[in-house]
């Protein structure tokens, strides 16, 4: 690691910790979560995906289910009907990988290895379609995460890459964001005031 590799990762840091404890703060988290859901559901009429990986929200993270529950029920009143399913990420500490589990409302949940509710016994699911959770992102679709890297890893060796899409709130955005060599820009953002990313 070269020296501005470490300046980059100390920023990185520092930017984390306030950024959550902003978002854990926000005083309008309820409307602006309402916001993104709406954005969420138009965003994705359209889309070809029957997967969709997502996550347990933590930490003041928007909670992304709602919406995807809406979306799976939809897909039972279209043309054609197709069993649309939702994943949720179980980390594996040891390796540092992640895969996807299927997901639905009720189903039985146990904590992974960083206390993060996961689903108990349900089968491996491999979603086209991605949402991710940002702590903040930047210019170029940039993602900041909790420093854990499971996103950039799996990516790295996923074939086909499924198609990425960040989620955060409008106050989540850092104009001067600088990313690190390994990280790979998302292919969408979008936050409470519509699609972010691409411009
Ligand atoms: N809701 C949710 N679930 C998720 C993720 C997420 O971002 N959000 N993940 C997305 O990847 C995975 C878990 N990622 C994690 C990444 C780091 C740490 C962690 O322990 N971080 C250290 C700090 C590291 C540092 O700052 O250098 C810690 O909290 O002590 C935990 C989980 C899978 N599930
Ligand atoms: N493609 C990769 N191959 C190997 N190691 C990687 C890769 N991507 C990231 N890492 C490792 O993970 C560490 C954390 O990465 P980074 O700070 O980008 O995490 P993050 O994207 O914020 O976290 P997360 O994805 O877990 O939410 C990096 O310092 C790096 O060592």
């Amino acid at each position: 690691m070269d020296n501005s590799d470490e300046r980059k990762a100390a920023e990185k840091k520092a930017l984390r910790k306030s950024l959550l404890e902003q978002r854990l703060n926000l005083p309008d988290r309820l409307q602006r979560a309402d916001a993104l859901q709406q954005v969420m559901r138009i965003w994705l009429v359209g889309r070809p995906d029957v997967v969709i990986g997502a996550y347990w929200p933590i930490k003041g993270e928007f909670d992304p289910l709602p919406a995807l529950h809406r979306w799976k029920e939809d897909g039972e009143l279209v043309d054609q009907p197709q069993l649309r399913r939702i994943g949720l990420p179980v980390v594996d500490k040891v390796h540092k990988t992640m895969t996807f589990h299927a997901w639905y409302p009720g189903c039985p949940m146990e904590e992974d290895a960083y206390g993060i509710p996961k689903p108990k016994d349900t089968e491996v699911i491999v979603p086209t379609l991605l949402f991710a959770p940002c702590v903040g992102y930047g210019p170029g679709g940039y993602r900041l995460g909790y420093g854990g890297g499971f996103y950039d890893r799996m990516l790295a060796t996923l074939e086909p890459k499924p198609f990425t899409v960040g989620l955060g709130f409008g106050t989540g955005f850092v104009e001067d964001f600088e990313p690190e060599a390994h990280d790979l820009p998302l292919d969408a953002i979008l936050n409470d005031y519509g699609v972010v990313w691409p411009v």
